[in-house]
């Protein structure tokens, strides 16, 4: 007999969301199980963010449900919301350290803010992040010191140091060169594997996507078209999904020179 499915811990149901006459997502359904980690694809403007930010409770929707480890959002009251809101970890683009805060400052904040921890404590968890993400040499350094990959690594530090079992990322590697893109994708499997964390990954990265997700999703004209294992999404035969794949396969070839325009999407 196999295994029951794994819990679900992120769930969209028939998701509706509109900005005046602009329909964005159009009953999106999306469920996400525990310790999994999805990838959310589409192309720039489809609702990717829209949708995250719904998980997170910074839009509610139009119509549907949205349920956080087994809680509906619409029930919460702000002090619902809050509890909810100390389960994930978020990791948007840019990563938003604050400049005047060293690192480890800057990862003990949360710790600070929220909990009343001993100060021996916070120090004690923070250098286990930092070392968790390969920073802790860089730890009285400040933001401006530190290269991109560096920066997105101490973004996660202060994402995870509340230890959530639940991580957003919303297009971490935007902007970053090949290099740092993979050590954006080290961090999303540290937090897989090491906080078995139930992630949900927005990456036009199709790369990446292969690389870290249990599952890919692909958003298209306001629903989830698509949402399977890596190797049922490349060989999927919906439409969008081929189209999707084809031009990103299509942009890496113009981007990396004719060789690489055969070269098989990884999975
Ligand atoms: N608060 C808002 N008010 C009005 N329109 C919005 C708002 N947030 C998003 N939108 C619109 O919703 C659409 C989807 O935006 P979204 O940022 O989710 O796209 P995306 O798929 O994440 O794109 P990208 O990959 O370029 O980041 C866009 O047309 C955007 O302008």
């Amino acid at each position: 007999m196999s295994e029951p499915a794994p819990r679900a811990v992120i769930e969209l149901l028939d998701v509706h969301k509109s900005f005046g006459p602009q329909q964005v997502l159009r009953g999106v359904d999306l469920v996400v199980r525990e310790g999994t980690t999805c990838v959310l694809m589409g192309v720039s403007g489809s609702g990717k963010s829209v949708l995250m930010k719904h998980v997170d409770g910074l839009l509610s929707p139009d119509r549907g449900t949205v349920r956080v480890d087994g809680e509906n959002l619409a029930d919460l009251d702000t002090q619902g919301m809050a509890r909810v809101r100390r389960k994930l970890g978020i990791l948007f683009q840019g990563g938003a350290l604050f400049d005047s805060l060293n690192v480890e400052d800057n990862v003990a904040f949360p710790l600070r803010e929220l909990t009343r921890l001993p100060e021996r404590e916070v120090r004690a968890r923070v250098d286990r992040v930092l070392a968790l993400v390969g920073l802790e040499d860089a730890a009285t350094q400040l933001p401006a010191e530190l290269s991109g990959g560096m920066l997105k690594r101490a973004a996660f530090a202060r994402a995870i140091v509340m230890e959530p079992r639940i991580l957003l990322y919303d297009d971490p590697t935007a902007g970053l060169d090949p290099l740092k893109t993979q050590s954006v994708a080290e961090v999303i499997l540290t937090g897989k594997h090491q906080l078995h964390a139930t992630s949900l990954v927005i990456s036009p990265d199709v790369a990446t996507a292969f690389q870290v997700g249990d599952s890919l999703a692909l958003l298209h004209e306001g629903r989830i078209v698509e949402h399977t294992t890596p190797e049922a999404f490349r060989d999927s035969r919906h439409p969008a999904v081929r189209a999707f794949l084809h031009d990103w396969l299509a942009r890496r070839s113009r981007h990396a020179g004719p060789s690489s325009a055969d070269a098989p999407i990884p999975g």
